[in-house]
């Protein structure tokens, strides 16, 4: 559950997230929309614990979020606008940082509470063996939902835009978040890719996550849960969850 209670977000002068309230379940798709400017990216930054309130909170499950490392720790995940890769890495390379670095989290909270790091080296190699596996396996599955299974070795700025922006999407299902915040991740894509997306953010709510979408598109907001638009950072139900 996402429980955002009377946010506000500011740069300096500027108010870019007023007062906005709103609640997202489990299982639940919200889309936001709203003119260029009108503080989409920055509602879901605060979400994601990428930018400060200056006040009011965020909460996820029951944890409120105050910083980028905490929320990603508890699993929300942002698919930025522009996409965020490492233009210089593969695709599958990109999908693997996040994966690895919750892997290397557990095994610090582990080691912490006297579990994995106790153990004998050869289980050690075993469960690391393990774990790399189903990072592979992973990986190649989100890579395949997004119809880039062939693309996994290519350097991101060897792909198209549209092709980019399915790998965010990737690395974001990649993730089995509590939390999706999808930024305007359907905008350079063709209609067959666009629904595919759709598709997925979908089965990511049906598995349990709380969805937010935020998007220029009508066609996208038609298909969410809920749609909500924002204007100069205040934020109205066109239809409520
Ligand atoms: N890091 C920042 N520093 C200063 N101002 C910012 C920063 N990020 C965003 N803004 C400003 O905050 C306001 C809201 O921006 P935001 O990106 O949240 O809007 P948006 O609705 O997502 O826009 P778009 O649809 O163009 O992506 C804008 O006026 C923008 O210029």
């Amino acid at each position: 559950m996402i429980t955002v209670t009377n946010l506000t977000v500011a740069y300096d002068e500027l108010v870019a997230v007023a007062d906005v309230s709103l609640r997202v379940p489990p299982g639940c798709v919200l889309a936001v929309s709203g003119p260029s400017g009108a503080g989409k990216s920055s509602l879901l930054w605060a979400i994601a614990g990428a930018v400060a309130a200056r006040s009011g909170t965020v909460e996820v499950d029951g944890l409120t979020i105050t910083d980028r490392p905490g929320a990603a720790a508890h699993r929300v995940v942002l698919i930025p606008q522009g996409n965020g890769l490492a233009r210089v890495l593969t695709a599958r390379e990109n999908l693997s940082m996040p994966l690895l670095a919750d892997r290397a989290l557990i095994g610090v909270l582990n080691r912490r509470r006297g579990g994995s790091g106790d153990e004998p080296e050869y289980e050690r190699e075993d469960e690391r063996s393990h774990a790399l596996d189903t990072v592979d396996r992973t990986i190649a599955k989100a890579l395949a939902d997004v119809g880039l299974e062939d693309s996994g070795d290519h350097l991101v700025e060897e792909l198209s835009g549209g092709e980019q922006q399915r790998v965010a999407v990737a690395r974001g299902i990649a993730q089995h978040g509590r939390v999706i915040l999808a930024d305007e991740s359907t905008s350079e894509l063709d209609s067959t890719n666009r629904e595919r997306v759709l598709n997925l953010l979908r089965r990511e709510a049906d598995r349990g996550a709380a969805v937010i979408i935020a998007t220029h598109d009508p066609n996208v907001a038609a298909g969410a849960d809920g749609h909500a638009t924002m204007d100069e950072g205040h934020l109205t139900w066109e239809r409520r969850l």
